[in-house]
């Protein structure tokens, strides 16, 4: 049976209404798409709490976890992912890639020119309806 993992992304937005985007490096799984920074759910771990870490590792910088966007479960070839997105934001500290190949802030309405991780989509489309608002 495939393993199944929890996983929570960061949606970052800035005053500009750009959000913040993440390429995974070409030795990671899912090589070379791009993501919401963030990562697995660990033992005994809220989702707020772990996104909170994850981004501290990978951002070295400091959110405040706002409301849910969406929930998905996408099958991949090796693992079922369960992703949980939420809006975030920064309260202390700039971000870097501490891990990533890349961050780039991208104006939510061009989101969907960059080639995402298949999980990832549903999240795209509900921001890409916030900016047609
Ligand atoms: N962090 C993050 N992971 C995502 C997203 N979309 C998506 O399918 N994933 C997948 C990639 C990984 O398989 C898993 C998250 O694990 P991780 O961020 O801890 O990745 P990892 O490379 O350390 O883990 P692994 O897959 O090599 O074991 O979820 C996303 O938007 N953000």
């Amino acid at each position: 049976m495939k393993k199944s993992v929890r996983v929570v992304g960061a949606v970052i937005e800035n005053e500009q209404h750009q959000i913040l985007c993440a390429l995974r490096s070409p030795d990671m799984t899912l090589p070379n798409l791009w993501e919401f920074p963030g990562g697995k759910i660990e033992k005994d771990e809220t989702p707020e709490e772990s996104l909170r870490r994850e981004i501290i590792e990978e951002l070295a910088c400091t959110v405040e976890v706002e409301k849910k966007i969406e929930e998905v479960t996408h099958e991949y070839e090796a693992v079922i992912v369960n992703l949980l997105t939420y809006k975030c934001r920064i309260i202390d500290g700039t971000p870097t890639a501490e891990e990533h190949a890349e961050l780039r802030w991208v104006p939510k309405n061009e989101l969907s020119t960059l080639v995402w991780a298949p999980a990832d989509i549903p999240t795209i489309d509900k921001l890409l309806v916030e900016s047609n608002l």
